[in-house]
Parts: C-alpha cells; sequence; structure tokens
C-alpha cells in the first residue's frame, strides 16, 4: 500500500515522462534545464515516438525504459484526461509496486488514478503550468493517502513554485487559477500590446513594454504579500490621471467580472471532467 512506499530523493529516481505534449515537453525540459534531473535520467515516451525522439535529442535524455538505471521510477503521466487510463494499462508490466506516478490530468482524482493501477505505486495528483518551461512554473500537489510526496515535490520545485493541496476538491479551483491561468495572461498581454499597437507603436515595442509590464508588476506582488494588490493599484492611479481614467474604462466592461467568470468556468469544467 501507498503508506509502505519507500522514501527516496528525486536523485536516486528515474523520471519518466509519458507523454510529450504541451505539458509534457514544458515540464521536461524545466527539469533539464533546472539541472535538477539529468537526461540520462529522463526517459521521455509519447504515442508519436518521433515526438519523444525530437524532444529527447534536444534534452540529451533518453527514449527507451531498458536504458533507464535500476532502481525506483516516478512515472509523470502527461496524457489527455481520457487517455490516461490506457497509457497506465499499457505500462502495467513496467510499474513497479514501489514507483510513483504524477498525474498532471485535469479533472483526474486520486480515486480514479488509484483505481488504473491498483494498489501498489505511491500516487500523486498534481497541476503544473507550462511557465515551468523557464523554471516559473507553479504546481499544485496532493498524495493519495500519506504516501510521501517528497520526489514529486522536489521535481516540480525544479522548474517553480509548489502548493501542497489539503483538499482534493481545491484542484478543480487551482486548475482554473493557475493550470490554465498563463492562457489568460497571454491573452491579456497580446490584448495590452494591441493597445499600444492601435495607439502607434511598433508590435514589437508594444509586447516587449506589456510582457515586461507584466512581469514587473507580479514581481511586485510578489515581494510583499503583507501589501494588498488594491494598493499597490492605488499607487498607480494618480488623481484625475491617466490610470484612474483607464480603470474606469476597465470596469465599464466588466474587467473583473469576464477574470471571475472564467475561473469559475474553467474549475466547472475541471469539475465536470473528472466526472466523464
Ligand atoms: N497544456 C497545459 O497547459 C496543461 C495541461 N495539463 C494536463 O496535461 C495533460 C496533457 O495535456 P497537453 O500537454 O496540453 O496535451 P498534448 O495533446 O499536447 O500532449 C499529450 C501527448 O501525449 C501523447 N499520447 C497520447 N496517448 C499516449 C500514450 N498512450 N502514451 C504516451 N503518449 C501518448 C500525445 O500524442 P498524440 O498527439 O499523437 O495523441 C501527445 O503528444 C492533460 O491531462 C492536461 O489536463 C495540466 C496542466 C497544464
Ligand atoms: O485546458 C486544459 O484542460 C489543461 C488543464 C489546465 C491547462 N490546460
Amino acid at each position: 500500500m501507498s503508506d509502505a512506499t519507500p522514501t527516496t530523493s528525486l536523485d536516486e529516481m528515474t523520471v519518466v515522462l509519458v507523454g510529450c505534449g504541451r505539458m509534457g515537453s514544458a515540464l521536461a525540459g524545466g527539469m533539464v534545464r533546472s539541472g535538477r534531473v539529468a537526461g540520462e535520467r529522463l526517459v521521455l515516451l509519447d504515442a508519436d515516438t518521433q515526438k519523444a525522439e525530437a524532444l529527447a535529442d534536444e534534452l540529451g535524455a533518453l527514449t527507451e525504459l531498458s536504458q533507464a538505471a535500476e532502481g525506483r521510477k516516478l512515472w509523470l503521466v502527461a496524457v489527455k484526461p481520457k487517455v490516461v487510463a490506457s497509457a497506465l494499462a499499457g505500462l502495467s508490466d513496467e510499474i513497479a509496486a514501489d514507483d510513483m506516478i504524477v498525474s498532471v490530468a485535469a479533472g483526474l482524482s486520486l480515486a480514479k488514478l488509484r483505481s488504473f493501477v491498483g494498489e501498489g505505486p505511491a500516487i500523486v495528483r498534481s497541476m503544473p503550468n507550462t511557465p515551468a518551461l523557464v523554471g516559473k512554473g507553479v504546481t499544485g500537489i496532493m498524495a493519495d493517502g500519506d504516501a510521501d510526496t517528497g520526489a514529486a515535490k522536489e521535481m516540480f520545485e525544479s522548474v517553480g513554485h509548489v502548493v501542497e493541496l489539503k483538499r482534493e476538491e481545491n484542484f478543480d479551483a487551482l486548475t482554473a487559477v493557475s493550470g490554465s491561468g498563463p492562457a489568460y495572461i497571454f491573452t491579456a498581454i497580446e490584448a495590452l500590446a494591441d493597445g499600444g499597437v492601435k495607439m502607434g507603436l511598433s508590435r514589437e515595442v508594444a509586447r516587449e513594454l506589456a510582457t515586461q509590464t507584466v512581469a514587473g508588476a507580479a514581481a511586485l506582488v510578489a515581494d510583499d504579500p503583507s501589501v494588498h494588490t488594491a494598493e499597490l493599484k492605488d499607487r498607480v492611479a494618480s488623481p484625475g490621471g491617466t490610470t484612474i481614467t483607464a480603470l474606469a474604462a476597465l470596469e465599464e466592461h466588466g474587467f473583473r467580472h469576464a477574470l471571475i467568470s472564467a475561473v469559475e468556468a474553467a474549475a466547472t469544467r475541471s469539475r465536470q471532467m473528472g466526472e466523464d
């Protein structure tokens, strides 16, 4: 059972990535770039072997389980939620009872994951995001039962922040805020730059300004959690100035409501996906 699972450092394990798509490749790239996971400790598998081989060439990683070192494996499952059961079934002869399975699939509960693999391997449910590729990801994790999350935590910490959830039902909200969140922010950066282009800036300059503004604003928020974001906003808005005029326009167009509704819609979808 999971509570008998040994505690092993990530250094002593081989990470096997199952699914080299958008999220899987971002995680693999981020881990190798960070120097935390060596290419010879990373096996890349994909239904499309050419995709796995191309990524392995780029990262100096392996593509065959037979090339992996002896010892515990961390199976990082990054296929679409509907494919997780069949992907794990196809690997059942390879997964040892003392291995660890880490799923990144949206909506898939620990109970469902356990039903796919049976008793034995430790299971960790996670929700990362694509900024992991550049070491700026944030990942929610939770283990099945009292399994040790250490190696999974180490892996995700190599590509950014880790938030350990105590209540599994919070995965839907976390998915909606940080799993899907980068897409909202990319859209915001694009629209901010569009505004600059509309007002005469070149696309290149507008993108640079929008990107650095979002990065700088996020850094300021993160710098001191005791300062409310409203206070930071007030410090930008001079009385009768440009910012308060812009904020009024944003309110008129339901900016806050749009974001709140987006998170609500994504969380609802995550919950539905878990019921499929
Ligand atoms: N994209 C994101 O930002 C995030 C995604 N996730 C989760 O990550 C998972 C993957 O999403 P995403 O990367 O976007 O999807 P992709 O479709 O980009 O990646 C999935 C990859 O898995 C491959 N694949 C399919 N079946 C198998 C199999 N049996 N064995 C090995 N590989 C297989 C696919 O190949 P083929 O295309 O040929 O089918 C594809 O290359 C999902 O569960 C999603 O919920 C979580 C957080 C963020
Ligand atoms: O869109 C999706 O379903 C996945 C999960 C979070 C981000 N991408």
